[in-house]
């Protein structure tokens, strides 16, 4: 088993963190300016993340029968329906895990509008086959919000394609919105017009043709919480980073970090190039709704718990089918630090308290297969020795990670 093993450092740090590009961004600017039908060279900074070159290898390669997304979310479920509308005959996989997350609301929505779908295995999970569009005649169309966003966002990057466009009626609460967010003002980039009316959750967009477009891909949010975190937990009043590449208007909802991390203490300065993080006070008790940013739940619980601030955090249904349960992950890694997740009421509230073991026994802290599990627990290595198991699964998102700790970090690594 490969390890990293992280230790603190006697002095305080103030370097700059070249941020990575968004994956996020990235695969819908794929997906969007394929259906441009623009090239590939108008799309800059794309993401060094493997969800990433993932989808870029896939979209280069439309004559393999197999398209196997590995772990990547975002690119099983824009590829499906990318495939469903442009009629290709694809068989689509991905890890063991990726098999476990759902995709029944998603391919429901699509047979509803003429795709021919099957499942390999088991129903409402892949491996799925993709074979042939026939338009159903429907614009209007429901979806479900509480599962997973990226349904959503699959839809409607297809939709402008459909002979009558869509009239999407999202149904029961919607998770993860920013998301959705971000697609339409991609979309809108590259030349579409959508009518949106939140409190009805309803998004209409007529048929209408994509113009291709350049677009630029903004440095990664959700990569620079954990450049929050390593400012929040730095024992050095005068630490600070500054991330490059971050603006202040940005499309990522996890932009909400700034927000979040000023009361776990760090605050935030633009500095036109990026965000310059410097350490302020810290509350003692906090409580946060992730529903908008369910990517930060880790970063944040990590921080808690060995800052010692509780922490009661809402919204974070949808851990439970991402890279791995991700709720559950977290309860047995904080233990290893002294600190407890606790479920309050079930599924809706969980608080984290305890108190830092600072000495000791060196902590080992098991990934997951799961990229934010071992993002979230590296700052821990400024404050203690602590040891990470499989740090290569960074690279999903954020390839180059552990190059950018040994700014601020000694560690030793085995294969
Ligand atoms: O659309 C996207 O780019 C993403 C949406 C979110 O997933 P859910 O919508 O499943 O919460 C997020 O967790 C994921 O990392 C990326
Ligand atoms: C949940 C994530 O990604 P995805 O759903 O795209 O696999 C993530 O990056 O944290």
């Amino acid at each position: 088993m490969s390890q990293i093993r992280l230790f603190p450092r006697s002095n305080s740090f103030q370097e700059i963190i070249p941020l990575p590009s968004s994956k996020s961004e990235s695969n819908r600017a794929l997906i969007i300016n394929a259906l441009a039908g623009g090239d590939i060279d108008n799309l800059s900074n794309l993401a060094e993340a493997r969800d990433t070159q993932t989808m870029i290898r896939l979209l280069a390669d439309s004559a393999n029968p197999i398209a196997d997304v590995l772990d990547a979310g975002t690119t099983m479920r824009f590829l499906t329906a990318y495939y469903a509308i442009t009629g290709a005959t694809k068989k689509m996989t991905g890890t063991a895990r990726m098999r476990e997350r759902p995709i029944g609301i998603l391919v429901d929505a699509l047979r509803l509008l003429g795709a021919s779908i099957a499942y390999e295995n088991q129903e409402g999970y892949p491996p799925l086959q993709i074979g042939g569009f026939q338009y159903a005649g429907s614009r209007e169309l429901s979806i479900r919000g509480d599962v997973s966003s990226q349904f959503i966002s699959a839809i409607l990057m297809i939709s402008p394609l459909l002979p009558e466009g869509i009239a999407l009626q999202i149904t029961g609460s919607l998770g993860s919105k920013p998301y959705v967010e971000m697609t339409l003002a991609q979309m809108a980039q590259f030349g579409i017009r959508a009518e949106v009316d939140w409190t009805q959750g309803l998004i209409e967009i007529p048929a209408q043709q994509y113009a291709a477009a350049p677009f630029a891909v903004e440095s990664d949010w959700s990569g620079a919480s954990y450049w929050y975190s390593m400012v929040a937990l730095s024992p050095f009043e005068d630490s600070s980073l500054e991330l490059l590449g971050l603006k202040e208007e940005s499309l990522q909802g996890d932009a909400a970090i700034r927000d979040i991390m000023l009361p776990l203490g760090v605050k935030s300065t633009f500095t036109g190039r990026g965000y310059l993080l410097t350490k302020c006070e810290a509350v003692s008790e906090l409580t946060w709704d992730f529903t908008d940013c369910p990517d930060l739940a880790q970063t944040i619980s990590v921080v808690a718990a060995v800052k010692n601030i509780v922490l009661h955090l809402t919204g974070v249904e949808s851990l439970k089918v991402k890279e791995t349960d991700r709720v559950l992950a977290l309860q047995n890694e904080l233990k290893k630090l002294g600190a407890e997740l606790r479920e309050m009421k079930t599924n809706e509230l969980y608080t984290v308290s305890g108190s830092f073991i600072s000495q000791g026994i060196v902590p080992v802290i098991d990934t997951y297969d799961d990229h934010r599990m071992a993002m979230a627990f590296a700052p821990v290595g400024l404050l203690r020795e602590i040891v990470i198991h499989e740090p290569g699964v960074v690279a999903k998102s954020y390839p180059s990670f552990w190059n950018h700790v040994d700014l601020l970090l000694k560690s030793s690594t085995n294969e």
